[in-house]
C-alpha cells in the first residue's frame, strides 16, 4: 500500500503536474505565444526556482498554477485538480483552499494594520472561522514571521523588509498545500531579502507546503531543491554539479 506523509502529503501524487501547457494572447489582433509545450511535475514538499529573462514567461506559468489565468494548450494539475477545466467560481475556491502568494511589491491594503491584512485574507480563505480564532490565527501568522510587536502597525509604519514579512504571514496564514512567490526579495536590499527567503523556507518546511519561487538571484535559486529556466516559454531543469 502506497504510504502518504501527513505533513506534506508526499507519496499522494505530484502537487503540480502541467503537462504540454501554452499560454497565447492575442495581442492588436495577432498571436503572442507566451508558454509553449511546458511540462513541470513538482513533489509535495519540494522547494523549485525558476530563473529566467525578463519577459521570458515565469509570470505568467505562476498566474497558470495559481489559477489566476488559464492555459491555452496541454493541462495544468494542481493538488490533484485539474485548473483547466474549472469555471471562476471553482477556480477562486480551489485558490482559497490551496494556494499562497507573495508578490514583488508586497500588495498590503494601506488603510489596513498588519493585523487586519493577514485577518482579511484567513476570512476569505476560511469564512467559517469565527473573528475571534481569525485574529489569534493572525497574531500567530505574524508573531511566525517577527512581528509580533507590530501587529497594529500600518504597512506606511513599516520597513520594506518587514511588509514583505507581512506579505508572508498573509499568504502562510490559511496554512497552503503550495506556496507561489513571484521575484519576493526583488523589492528589499540584501540582509531583509535573506531574512524574508529564511522564514519562507522555514514556514514552507514547518508546514509540509510546497513551493514554486521566481527569482533572478542565483543564490537564492541555488538554495531550491530545483531550479529550472524559463526561456523564450520553454521551461528546462538545470542539472546539479556534481558533487
Ligand atoms: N496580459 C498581457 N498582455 C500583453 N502581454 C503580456 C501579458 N501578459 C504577459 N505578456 C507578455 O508575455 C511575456 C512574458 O511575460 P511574463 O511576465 O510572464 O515574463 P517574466 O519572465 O515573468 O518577466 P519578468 O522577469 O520581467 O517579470 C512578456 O513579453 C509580456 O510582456
Amino acid at each position: 500500500m502506497k504510504k502518504i506523509d501527513s505533513e506534506t502529503g508526499a507519496g499522494a501524487g505530484p502537487i503540480i503536474d502541467a503537462r504540454g501547457v501554452g499560454y497565447s494572447l492575442e495581442i492588436a489582433g495577432r498571436p503572442l505565444h507566451i508558454l509553449r509545450g511546458v511540462d513541470l511535475r513538482v513533489e509535495p514538499g519540494e522547494v523549485v526556482a525558476i530563473v529566467g529573462p525578463s519577459g521570458s514567461g515565469k509570470t505568467s506559468m505562476l498566474m497558470l498554477l495559481a489559477g489566476l489565468e488559464k492555459a491555452t494548450a496541454g493541462t495544468v494539475r494542481v493538488c490533484g485538480e485539474g485548473l483547466t477545466a474549472m469555471g471562476e467560481d471553482q477556480l477562486a475556491l480551489f485558490r482559497r483552499r490551496n494556494v499562497g502568494i507573495v508578490f514583488q511589491s508586497f500588495h498590503l491594503v494601506p488603510s489596513l494594520s498588519a493585523l487586519d491584512n493577514v485577518g482579511l485574507a484567513l476570512e476569505i480563505a476560511a469564512p467559517e472561522l469565527s473573528l475571534a480564532e481569525t485574529r489569534k490565527r493572525a497574531t500567530a501568522a505574524l508573531a511566525d514571521v517577527g512581528l509580533g510587536d507590530r501587529v497594529h502597525h500600518r504597512p506606511s509604519a513599516l520597513s520594506g523588509g518587514e511588509q514583505q514579512r507581512v506579505g508572508l504571514a498573509r499568504a502562510m496564514v490559511s496554512r497552503p498545500r503550495l506556496l507561489l512567490a513571484d521575484e519576493p526579495t526583488g523589492n528589499l536590499d540584501q540582509k531583509s531579502g535573506a531574512v524574508v527567503i529564511d522564514l519562507m523556507f522555514g514556514l514552507a518546511r514547518q508546514q509540509g507546503a510546497t513551493v514554486v519561487l521566481i527569482t533572478h538571484d542565483p543564490a537564492l535559486a541555488a538554495r531550491a531543491d530545483r531550479m529550472l529556466t524559463m526561456t523564450n516559454g520553454e521551461l528546462v531543469e538545470n542539472m546539479r554539479e556534481p558533487a
